[in-house]
């Protein structure tokens, strides 16, 4: 049996000086903890002409499409999914119930330093010295134990929603990563070949859903949301509230903001992706800047292969420019070295 997605974050314990999240309802100024002096802040001049194309998945093109996205962008929103919009607004409800709790009954649901799933900062967190304006809540596998501690009358709802929200999220994933293959050229003959996505042990592989809250901030243009990284999986289906905060780094553009776009889920391309597309499609580098008057809540579903499946270059490339790496030992290079991990695999 390959080691699930939390085992092999387990084995990847957190070094963090501050593994709990501020109680933002009791902060009326930025404490000095939260101060970043960061000098690249600045969005880019063109940031509001440029935009994140919005694809129908349904397009009669829309391979073509998604081929220029990624290519571009390394992002773009999805309409027409096939996610109900209950179904997002269930589970954005269910976020803003949990964030809402008083701050002692989230510190119940801790996640702890080698645990996978519960309450907490960000597992990047442990790479910058300053703390981000931002609450996440991580499900990896079943949120049983933690939402118990949670509701402990009324814990099976927010387990309910959540299963079903994973589970069709991870459908739509699939379906995604077939359209990538397509519009990177791979032949359905041989798709199979590549990472065994055809085998069963391919679609049971375990995702992960991360519930973030970025609570109104006293000054935002000082604070982080969450700083800039890039995901590492192979894809990523992002909803995100009726709030402005994600931006992504262009390489010679900037900053260029991703305000939401009504229905739509953000798909961006992981580091797994930019690997088998051997660099074609980027990794893309975002990060989240925190709001004065609104409060943003987001839910991130993060797709990848089985934790033992091996992650190369497709077999159509002919000079391979990343050496091979199990999703396992590829999650533990990037808890040592976060965005040097890539890199070090390059060829
Ligand atoms: C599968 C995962 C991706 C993630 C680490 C995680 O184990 C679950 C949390 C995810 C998240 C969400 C916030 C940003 C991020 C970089 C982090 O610190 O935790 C991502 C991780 C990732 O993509 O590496
Ligand atoms: O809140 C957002 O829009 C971004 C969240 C994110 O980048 C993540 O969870 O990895
Ligand atoms: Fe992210």
């Amino acid at each position: 049996m390959a080691t699930s997605l939390s085992e092999a974050y387990r084995d990847t314990t957190l070094q963090l000086k501050h593994i709990i999240p501020l109680d933002f309802d009791s902060i009326h100024d930025l404490p000095e903890s939260h101060v970043w002096t960061t000098k690249d802040n600045l969005l880019s001049e063109k940031g509001d002409i440029l935009s994140i194309p919005v694809i129908d998945l349904n397009a009669l093109n829309a391979t073509e499409l998604v081929r220029n996205a990624c290519q571009k962008w390394g992002m773009f929103h999805l309409i027409n999914h096939g996610i109900p919009l209950s179904l997002v607004e269930e589970a954005e409800e269910h976020a803003r119930r949990l964030f809402g709790l008083p701050v002692e009954r989230k510190l119940k649901a801790l996640r702890s330093p080698s645990g996978a799933t519960g309450y907490g900062v960000a597992r990047i967190s442990q790479f910058f010295s300053k703390s981000m304006w931002h609450e996440g809540f991580t499900i990896m596998g079943s949120a049983v134990e933690h939402a118990k501690e949670l509701w402990p009358d009324e814990y099976e709802e927010f387990c309910d929603t959540m299963d079903n929200y994973q589970k069709k999220m991870k459908s739509l994933a699939y379906e995604i990563l077939l359209l990538i293959l397509k519009a990177l050229e791979v032949d359905d003959q041989n798709q199979d070949q590549e990472m065994n996505i055809c085998s069963p042990s391919f679609y049971q592989s375990e995702g992960a859903l991360q519930l973030n809250s970025y609570p109104c901030c006293p000054n935002p243009n000082r604070a982080v949301g969450l700083a800039p990284h890039t995901d590492s999986l192979l894809l990523t289906i992002l909803h995100q509230n009726n709030t402005n905060g994600l931006q992504i780094f262009q390489e010679g553009v900037g900053w260029v903001p991703v305000p939401p776009v009504s229905g739509a889920l953000v798909v961006n391309m992981g580091d797994l992706m930019h690997i088998i597309s051997n660099a074609r499609f980027p990794t893309v580098y975002h990060r989240v800047v925190p709001n004065e008057t609104k409060h943003r809540f987001s839910i991130a579903y993060f797709y990848g292969p089985p934790t033992d499946s091996i992650i190369a270059p497709l077999s159509k490339f002919q000079i391979p420019c990343f050496r091979p790496v199990t999703l396992k030992d590829y999650i533990s290079l990037k808890s040592k070295h976060l965005e040097k991990a890539l890199p070090l695999l390059r060829i």
